[in-house]
Parts: C-alpha cells; structure tokens; sequence
C-alpha cells in the first residue's frame, strides 16, 4: 500500500485522471486526463464553472471515489520526519477508509453531522473511529477560534448552519490530517461565518503548516487561498498563483468559454 520515500514533495500527486458517466449521446467527462499537484503547507483553491469536474476531482483526490484511469497519491510525513507515499489509486474500500481516516480531512458544503451526536462527539467521531488521536491543546484551540466551546454537547439540531459548519470545520482540522479538502465550505453560511471559516483554513496552513485544498464559486473565498487551480471542461485550464478576486473573475469569465 505504501513505498518510502526521502525527497519533499507534493502532499498529493493526480496524473492522468479520467471518469466518464454514461454512453453515447449522454456521455458526461467530468475529468478528461487531468493531471495536478497540490503544494504541501499550501492553500489551493479549486474553481471552473459549473459542470468543469470540481467536486468530482475532489471526491476522487480525497478517495471519496475513484476515476476511471490515472492514479491518485498522497505525500505524507511521517512521526520520524520521513515523507511516504500512500498510492490511493487501488486500494480496496476498506484500505481507502483507512487512509482516509489516517490522513484525510474532508468538510462538506451540507456539514454531514451525525444527528444523534453531540458537537464533541461529532468532532472526535474520525478518532473514535480509529484515526489519529488530537493532541489536547490544539483541539481546544481550534473550539475556541470556531467559538464552539459554549456548544459542545448540543446535538446538531440544536446549532445553526454557521455552528454546524463550524463543528465539521473542527472535525476536519483536529487531527491535523495531511490533507483537508473542503467542498464549498462557505456555500451555505452568511458572509461573517464564512469569513471565520476561511480564516481557520488560512491559519491551519499558515500556523500549523497544513495543505487545504478547496473547492468555490466564490472568487473573494479563493482569493484567500495561496493559488488557485481553474478548471474548465474536466481538465486544468490554469494555475493562478495569489490572484487578486478581479482577476480570477476575469479568468472565470474566459474559463466559461
Ligand atoms: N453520479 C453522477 N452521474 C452522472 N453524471 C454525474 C455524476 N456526478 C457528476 N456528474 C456530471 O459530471 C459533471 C461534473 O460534475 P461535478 O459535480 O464534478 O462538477 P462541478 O464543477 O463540481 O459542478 P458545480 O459547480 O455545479 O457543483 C457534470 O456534468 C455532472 O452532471
């Protein structure tokens, strides 16, 4: 499942990634020999108009599903300051969970709580399940920066949308994954609880050294991102290293061709 490594390099590697959906006339290329790396410690934001193949690259870089063609690979670091690197493309269902629960982090636009847990529970459900166990100061860090300390035994029901992605956002981030990848995190919420979001991502990076990975519309969201890759049509358009939100709306105009 893994081979070692000694050189840095990118947290995750797609080379020649392709799914197709249907036959004939319905034939839908949601990715078409797409091929990318995502910079380790770095913020990437994912945009292209809708239909260009943004969630379907996330969900297939994150091992949420699989591609037709072309492999997926992580670059992990491990607790001896060694890299390895954990080959997705493969893996049984059951090897892909546990390298999800490993080193995967994923914040969904519709937050996907467990109902019947408590935002504690919720948050601590990746470790509970046998991923990494977090460490006691940062987790109570980031309930703090989320605001959620007041708001750890209420079931999800009971929170707003804006708490509810706040608590996915917590369990995202505390077991310091290797990778987090968010799919329009900001979707949903008000202007000044994604704003908060977005900080938390941009702090992980900046102060924990940790590489996000986000998908949006939202050009003033991606613009707090160091890079930001367009797509267009399943496959990259361009890479736009810290665009000004005019600028990738300028490009986003030219990308819906
Ligand atoms: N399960 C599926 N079955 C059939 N077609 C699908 C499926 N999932 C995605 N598609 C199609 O693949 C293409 C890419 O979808 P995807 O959701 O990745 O695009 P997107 O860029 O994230 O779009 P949006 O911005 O609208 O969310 C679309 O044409 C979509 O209809």
């Amino acid at each position: 499942m893994t081979e070692t490594a000694t050189t840095p390099a990118p947290a995750v590697t797609a080379q020649g990634l392709t799914k197709t959906y249907g036959s004939g006339e319905t034939t839908v290329h949601p990715l078409r020999r797409l091929s990318l790396n995502i910079p380790t410690g770095v913020f990437t934001a994912i945009m292209g108009p809708s239909g260009s193949g943004k969630s379907t690259l996330l969900h297939v870089l994150a091992g949420l599903d699989t591609a037709d063609q072309g492999e997926v690979a992580l670059t992990v670091q491990k607790a001896t300051g060694q890299t390895e690197k954990v080959q997705l493309t493969g893996l049984s269902e059951r090897d892909l969970t546990l390298v999800r629960r490993q080193y995967i982090g994923f914040i969904f636009q519709s937050y996907n709580l467990v109902p019947a847990m408590t935002a504690r529970e919720n948050i601590l459900l990746p470790s509970a399940l046998g991923g990494p166990e977090p460490d006691r100061h940062y987790y109570e860090m980031v309930i703090d920066r989320l605001g959620l300390t007041d708001r750890l035994d209420h079931r999800p029901f009971e929170l707003s949308g804006g708490q509810q992605q706040r608590v996915a956002v917590a369990r995202a981030l505390v077991a310091k994954p290797a990778v987090i990848f968010a799919d329009e995190p900001t979707g949903n919420l008000d202007s000044r609880t994604g704003a908060e979001v977005l900080g938390l991502l941009r702090a992980a990076v900046d102060e924990f050294g940790q590489t996000v990975v986000m998908v949006t519309h939202d050009a003033n969201a991606a613009a707090q991102a160091d890079q930001t890759v367009i797509l267009s049509d399943g496959r990259v358009l361009r890479t736009l290293k810290q665009p000004t939100a005019g600028q990738l709306a300028d490009t986003m105009i030219g990308a819906e061709g």
